[in-house]
């Protein structure tokens, strides 16, 4: 009879995922994700999504396996549009590991905590793995961040985005001014609550948005040229969060061309040619044109869920 699994709740996984030890793994499984090819190291399916349509919900079903790391997972997150005054939270998920060789199942965690995380430090990763290499897609000099939401991921990358960099002034925009306020005032730092996008965006260096939004929160016009995008929500195909003018006159990263040719919005309805994956940059395969004003289109995938959630499990062992 195999064990049962171990349970780890949001206070254990928030605890035990440090970004200094997820950063580097997830630089490691993006890069295997896009030298995928035929391989069968790297198996992971577009996410299954079921429309709730009554409730304006979705369930998403996460499969990844990576075979030389024997990491087998699955998350399932469901995620909501709710209305501007309601409390209930629009995403829950919860991670499933397993023995790849026996099939049970090892460790049932949460995985709002996980995705939450490794979203945000898989977004870090778009501004940092490619200011290691000559080519910046992260302005040089870059000073100004800006911050469109203020809900969870708009916490964790304040998070993760002040701890591996030192911005001078940080914007934050989000439809409700007084959750911005109460966001700022539960932050140290050089926070600043602005009362358009407009006014938040202008000059700013990097630029991430993290909205529930299904039309535009960013426009082209707004944005500085060579500017950084980190454009995380807008994850159906047929939501938006930018404007066809930012993605035409933008070079466009993604996580997975897959997923992004089918669920991104911002990158079908715009019609634009996505240039390269995250992976393929850490991979040295394709180049950063760093003059040139640079969008990074995030959908998330399993695989950044099973690295998290190994890194998770296996710090949960070694401390009992
Ligand atoms: N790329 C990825 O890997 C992931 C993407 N996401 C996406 O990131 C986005 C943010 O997620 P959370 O922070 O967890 O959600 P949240 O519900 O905690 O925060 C959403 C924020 O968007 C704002 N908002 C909602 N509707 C809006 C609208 N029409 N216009 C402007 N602002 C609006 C809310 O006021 C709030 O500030 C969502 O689109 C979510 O689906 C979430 C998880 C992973
Ligand atoms: O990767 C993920 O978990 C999600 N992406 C968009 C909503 C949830």
């Amino acid at each position: 009879m195999a064990e049962a699994p171990v349970l780890l709740d949001r206070a254990q996984v928030w605890r035990l995922l440090q970004y200094a030890d997820l950063v580097p793994r997830l630089e490691v499984a993006l890069a295997k994700f896009s030298r995928r090819s035929d391989s069968e190291e790297v198996v992971q399916p577009l996410r299954t999504i079921i429309p709730l349509t009554k409730y304006r919900g979705y369930l998403g079903v996460m499969p990844a396996y990576l075979a030389d790391d024997d990491i087998l997972c699955a998350k399932m997150v469901s995620f909501y549009q709710r209305e501007e005054h309601c409390v209930l939270p629009t995403h829950h998920a919860t991670v499933l590991m397993f023995d790849p060789e026996r099939g049970n199942v090892t460790a049932v965690m949460d995985g709002t905590a996980i995705t939450e995380k490794r979203t945000a430090a898989v977004s870090a990763i778009s501004a940092k793995v490619m200011s290691c290499h000559i080519q910046l897609l992260m302005p040089a000099q870059a000073q100004v961040l800006c911050i469109l939401g203020s809900g969870s991921q708009a916490a964790s990358h304040y998070e993760v985005f002040t701890q591996m960099f030192s911005f001078k002034e940080i914007r934050l925009w989000s439809r409700r001014r007084e959750k911005a306020e109460q966001f700022a005032s539960s932050v140290q730092g050089p926070i600043t609550v602005c009362s358009s996008a407009k006014d938040a965006v202008q000059g700013s260096d990097v630029i991430i948005t993290v909205t529930m939004a299904s039309e535009p929160v960013l426009l082209g016009t707004w944005v500085k040229p060579g500017a950084h995008v980190v454009a995380v929500g807008a994850c159906r195909p047929n939501w938006r969060e930018l404007d066809d003018d930012l993605m035409r006159k933008a070079v466009v990263y993604v996580d997975s061309r897959e997923a992004a040719l089918v669920e991104s919005g911002d990158i079908i309805l715009s019609g634009v040619t996505v240039f390269a994956e995250l992976g393929e940059v850490i991979n040295e395969r394709k180049l950063v044109q760093s003059e040139k004003t640079t969008v990074f289109k995030s959908l998330g995938m399993g695989i950044q869920d099973a690295v998290s959630a190994k890194l998770v499990f296996d710090l949960w062992k070694s401390q009992h």
